[in-house]
């Protein structure tokens, strides 16, 4: 079968707008390593789940977050500027459904243990891998900010085993 006819009709156009739902079906099937996103500073504690996550460079060691303005986090990751992406390993989806939106700010933070490193964002006892950062440019694209940030420091805080989100479900790694 050609990859023409693979197409549903829905896509058949290249001029044609792919709406909402069309979209996000599509990158529903783009997996992704879940992060607890966290900030804190002059405008206080905030953290979110994000898998809009990825390696930009290495030199200067840069990746990128993005953030939809809308989100309730958004102004104290503007004021604040500096981040910390701390990657979910398996076990830790309680965490990701807490931080995904809706529960209030501390009882996010009460769910878990903290240390630092020299930006002062939260680093995430358990987690994966844990990236320092500030934040050194941003862009609007659409709804969301895109958060380029520069790498200050890495911790790996004991974690084990990945955390994906795929098919808008949980998958652990071994
Ligand atoms: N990049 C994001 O902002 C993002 C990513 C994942 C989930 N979410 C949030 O979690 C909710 C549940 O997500 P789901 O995966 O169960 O089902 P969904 O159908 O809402 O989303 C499917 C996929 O589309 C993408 N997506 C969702 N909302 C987006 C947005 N506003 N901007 C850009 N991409 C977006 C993500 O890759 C997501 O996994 C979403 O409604 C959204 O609020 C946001
Ligand atoms: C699995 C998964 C993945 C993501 C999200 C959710 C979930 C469940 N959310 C949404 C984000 O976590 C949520 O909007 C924040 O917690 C802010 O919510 P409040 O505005 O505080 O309720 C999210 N938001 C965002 O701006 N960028 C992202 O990459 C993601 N990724």
């Amino acid at each position: 079968m050609s990859v023409a006819h693979a197409l549903p009709l829905s896509a058949a156009s290249p001029a044609a707008p792919v709406e909402r739902d069309l979209f996000r079906g599509a990158m529903a099937r783009l997996g992704a390593a879940v992060n607890l996103v966290t900030t804190d500073g002059p405008a206080g504690l905030a953290g979110f789940t994000a898998t809009a996550v990825c390696s930009v460079s290495d030199t200067p060691p840069t990746l990128l977050v993005c953030l939809n303005r809308s989100a309730s986090v958004h102004p104290a990751f503007s004021a604040n500027g500096v981040l910390c992406v701390n990657v979910l390993a398996a076990g830790q989806q309680a965490l990701a459904n807490l931080f995904g939106g809706k529960t209030a700010m501390a009882e996010r933070f009460a769910a878990a243990r903290w240390t630092r490193l020299a930006t002062g964002a939260p680093v995430l006892d358990g987690a994966l891998v844990a990236c320092d950062c500030r934040i050194a440019e941003v862009q609007s694209v659409g709804s969301h900010d895109l958060l380029l940030c520069e790498v200050l420091g890495v911790a790996e805080p004991g974690g084990e085993g990945g955390l994906l989100y795929f098919d808008r479900r949980y998958h652990e790694l071994a």
